[in-house]
């Protein structure tokens, strides 16, 4: 591993499990001065920092549906390690109920709206406002999801909220780059993380859902593929990329 993000404060939602949690260890690999990790998960989350020392990375937990509490997790941020240069609004989670269009169940479909588009939105508006007042030019990086660019069989909240994903990503990008701020989102296809297992079963299922539609073969996609491609997006090597989506899917999505 290299040095790219040397010197780094960043924050990473969903940081105790999945996608999150391989990102936060992808970012100690790759030099970041501090990691804080924000999540629900409060053991998970401590668990995280233990396996890679309190001196690079902490905890906090953070409801991101809770505009106070984000708003009190930047700052603190902010005060205690004295700079924020990476946000990785990656928090999200499903619905337990089918959610096709004829039976959506609009409580589940609140419920999910509020973490997955106000939460990423309200990460994305705290980074930013900390960003702008320190004159960091800063990166964002939001979760999205290979559903954010097609229609589903099932799970039309979870999509509408990807999609809106891309939408605050793009707005973002436009309004912050007069801050020399970057917005990005990155877009993964099935991962094996736990949200996935609460939702398709086992490793070995969740592989046979990716399987016939990845056209790269002899290989799986894991959460580890997804944080390389965050580290891109956080690090220089993308100064010049905003507005972006980064799909990494081994091409479903290719047309
Ligand atoms: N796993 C996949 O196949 C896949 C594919 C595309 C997109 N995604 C997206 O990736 C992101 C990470 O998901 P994952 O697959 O790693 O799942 P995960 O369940 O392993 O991780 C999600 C984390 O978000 C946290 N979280 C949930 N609600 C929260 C809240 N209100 N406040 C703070 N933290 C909260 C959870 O506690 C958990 O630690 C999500 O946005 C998800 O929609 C996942």
């Amino acid at each position: 591993m290299s040095n790219k993000l040397e010197g780094k404060v960043a924050i990473i939602t969903g940081g105790a499990s999945g996608i999150g949690e391989a990102t936060v260890h992808r970012f100690a690999l790759n030099g970041a001065r501090m990691i804080v990790i924000a999540d629900i998960q409060d053991e998970l989350g401590q668990k995280v920092v233990e396996s890679i020392g309190s001196n690079k990375c902490s905890y906090m937990h953070c409801d991101v549906t809770d505009e106070e509490q984000v708003k009190n997790l930047v700052q603190s941020t902010v005060q205690n390690y004295g700079s924020l240069d990476i946000m990785f609004s990656n928090a999200g989670t499903v619905s337990n109920s089918i959610q096709t269009v004829l039976e959506l169940d609009f409580a589940a479909f609140d419920r999910l709206f509020t973490v997955n588009v106000r939460g990423m939105a309200a990460c994305v508006k705290h980074a930013a406002r900390a960003m702008v007042e320190l004159n960091v030019r800063g990166s964002i990086i939001c979760t999205a999801s290979t559903n954010a660019s097609c229609g589903g069989e099932r799970d039309t909240d979870y999509n509408m909220s990807k999609h809106a994903v891309i939408g605050l990503m793009r707005s973002a990008s436009k309004q912050l780059g007069v801050h020399g701020i970057r917005v990005n989102s990155v877009s993964p296809f099935v991962v094996g993380t736990p949200l996935l297992y609460r939702y398709l079963g086992t490793e070995a299922e969740v592989e046979q859902v990716f399987e016939p539609y990845a056209r790269l073969k002899g290989v799986m996609l894991k959460p580890k593929h997804v944080a390389d491609a965050v580290v891109f997006l956080a690090s220089q090597d993308s100064e010049l990329i905003t507005g972006h989506d980064l799909v990494v899917d081994a091409g479903f999505l290719v047309k």
